[in-house]
């Protein structure tokens, strides 16, 4: 098979064009490509499909092996992919969580994610669903964190053992923030989370302690910037999601 392997802000994707066929990897095939000793590496596997209505569908799978949520940086990455596949500069693409709309420009991609009505309190922590479901910490400061030790007893506490979460710890003030983010699926840190980012922005926001879009997020890989607006009805729309995404490397696997 010939695949791509893309970054965004070093959470890192192996792509498959399937817009001839779609593969019917197991969930094995998929985990093995992800391994980062026996395999290519990477935190997940996305194929673009064709999708009728659409540019093409986002098809996206964790590092175990299994079809998850929605990936922002995901999601940004296959809009860069599709350009550099030649399809285009702005897309309109459809994935597990809706229809998305995707701009590039010199390899940084602005992504529009979905309206976030709401966000709950969790205790002194927050949980909110970006198209992936995040618990957000306020941390003091992430980088002493064992941040491994720290997520995996949320995550495999109530209410979220079943079915996991992504946990993030983040610390700012204004407009400029930093954290960490433990995902679900690859069950470690990883450099960056697209929706993590998106879940741990609006939190800044809806806790009082960030008034103004866009908020900048420094992640482990790399800085992201996410705009919005917000009104006590609607809760949060008209999110983009912008940061850098380019092509690593591309090879062919047997
Ligand atoms: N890396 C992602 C999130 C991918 C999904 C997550 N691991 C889950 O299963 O919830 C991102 O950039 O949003």
């Amino acid at each position: 098979m010939t695949f791509h392997k893309y970054q965004g802000t070093g959470n890192d994707f192996i792509m498959i064009d399937g817009r001839q066929e779609i593969p019917s990897w197991s969930q094995t095939d998929i985990e093995q490509f992800c391994h980062r000793r026996f395999g290519i590496g990477a935190d997940g596997l996305i194929i673009l499909a064709p999708a009728e209505g659409f540019d093409f569908r986002m098809i996206y799978y964790n590092s175990d092996g299994r079809e998850s949520t929605m990936c922002g940086n995901g999601g940004r990455c296959i809009a860069q992919f599709a350009h550099d596949l030649g399809m285009g500069n702005s897309f309109r693409f459809i994935a597990i969580d809706g229809p998305h709309l995707a701009e590039v420009e010199a390899k940084r991609v602005r992504l529009q994610m979905i309206d976030v009505p709401t966000i709950e309190a969790r205790g002194t922590d927050w949980f909110t669903d970006t198209g992936s479901p995040h618990h957000v910490v306020l941390h003091p400061n992430p980088d002493e964190l064992n941040i491994v030790t720290a997520a995996r007893a949320i995550r495999n506490s109530e209410p979220y053992k079943k079915a996991g979460v992504n946990v993030n710890f983040m610390t700012g003030e204004g407009q400029n923030w930093e954290m960490r983010t433990y995902e679900r699926g690859v069950e470690d840190e990883t450099y960056s989370c697209g929706t993590g980012v998106t879940a741990a922005a609006l939190v800044a926001h809806y806790s009082g302690k960030a008034p103004l879009s866009p908020i900048h997020m420094r992640t482990k890989g790399g800085k992201l910037s996410l705009s919005f607006e917000h009104s006590p009805e609607k809760g949060y729309f008209n999110i983009w999601l912008e940061g850098p995404a380019e092509k690593v490397f591309e090879g062919f696997a047997k």
